[in-house]
């Protein structure tokens, strides 16, 4: 027998919260036990897993209330925090089981082992990688989630910290690109649900791995997958790559 568990969504009212809604809705083994956004109160212990995709400042606050009250576990879909907002994260992480992804895709968190895998393959000395990512005219944070993350397995795959290797945004007259950076670029525009590029470029020969959003119901999809697995997890952070079993060991 199917079991059955309650579920809220918190930023109900956003582009996401609306996705996670009709996800939510369409499945028989869930309880749509809370709803809330901006300013509205809700009482935690109605919910086995939260799922958030709101901002930063909201879902720290969400995790650090959740980790007091000992649950409910949270899915965070949220990007843009900072260092300081992923380590208040990672507290409330020893209390609750979180599930964070910057994207909660399966065609990206495959991608994410692909670029990893030619970053160490591809010498540094002779390959550049530039990330590439377009998104819609309301996005307010850059480079997105996704690109982060992707620029996180490439340094992985060259054994470094993308801290370091990083690049600038390029605007205006600056000294030639350094070896063994990583580039990103943003665009924004109109609708474009989600698009990401690794580009690996050498003198010779240019490598593209990518990957495009259809539609935004792909990454609600993931969350409630995430939010099911989740609700029995122990403590801890966790991300897409647990969930869909792609962890490395
Ligand atoms: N991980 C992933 O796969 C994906 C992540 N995202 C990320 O999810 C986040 C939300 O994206 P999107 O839905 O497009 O943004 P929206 O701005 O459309 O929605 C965010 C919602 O959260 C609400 N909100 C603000 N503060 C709180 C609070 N304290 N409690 C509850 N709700 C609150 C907002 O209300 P108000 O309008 O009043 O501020 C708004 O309704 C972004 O960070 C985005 O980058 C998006 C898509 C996929
Ligand atoms: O804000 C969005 O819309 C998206 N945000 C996520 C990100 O920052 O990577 C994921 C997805 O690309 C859509």
């Amino acid at each position: 027998m199917t079991e059955i568990f309650h579920a809220g969504i918190s930023g109900y009212r956003g582009r996401m919260g609306r996705a996670v809604s009709n996800v939510l809705d369409a499945r028989s083994d869930v309880v749509v036990a809370a709803r809330f956004d901006r300013g509205d109160a809700v009482d935690l212990h109605l919910c086995d897993v939260i799922i958030d995709f709101s901002t930063p400042e909201s879902s720290v606050a969400l995790a650090k209330a959740c980790a007091e009250a000992g649950g409910p576990a949270l899915v965070i879909g949220s990007t843009g925090l900072s260092a300081e907002q992923e380590a208040e994260l990672e507290q409330a992480a020893e209390k609750i089981a979180i599930v964070k992804s910057g994207n909660f895709s399966l065609g990206v968190n495959m991608l994410i082992g692909l670029v990893r895998n030619a970053a160490q393959r591809l010498d540094a000395k002779d390959w550049d990688i530039e990330i590439t990512e377009a998104h819609h005219r309301r996005k307010v944070d850059s480079p997105s989630g996704t690109a982060l993350m992707l620029g996180e397995a490439a340094a992985e795959g060259r054994r470094v910290d993308l801290d370091d290797v990083r690049t600038k945004p390029y605007d205006g007259v600056q000294d030639p690109r350094e070896s063994g950076k990583i580039g990103f670029s943003t665009i924004r525009g109109g609708g474009i649900i989600g698009e990401h590029s690794v580009m690996f470029a050498s003198d010779d020969e240019i490598l593209t791995l990518s990957h495009s959003a259809i539609d935004r119901s792909l990454f609600a999809k993931g969350a409630v997958a995430a939010s099911a697995w989740v609700r029995s997890r122990p403590a801890g952070l966790y991300d897409m790559q647990d969930v869909l079993g792609f962890r490395q060991a």
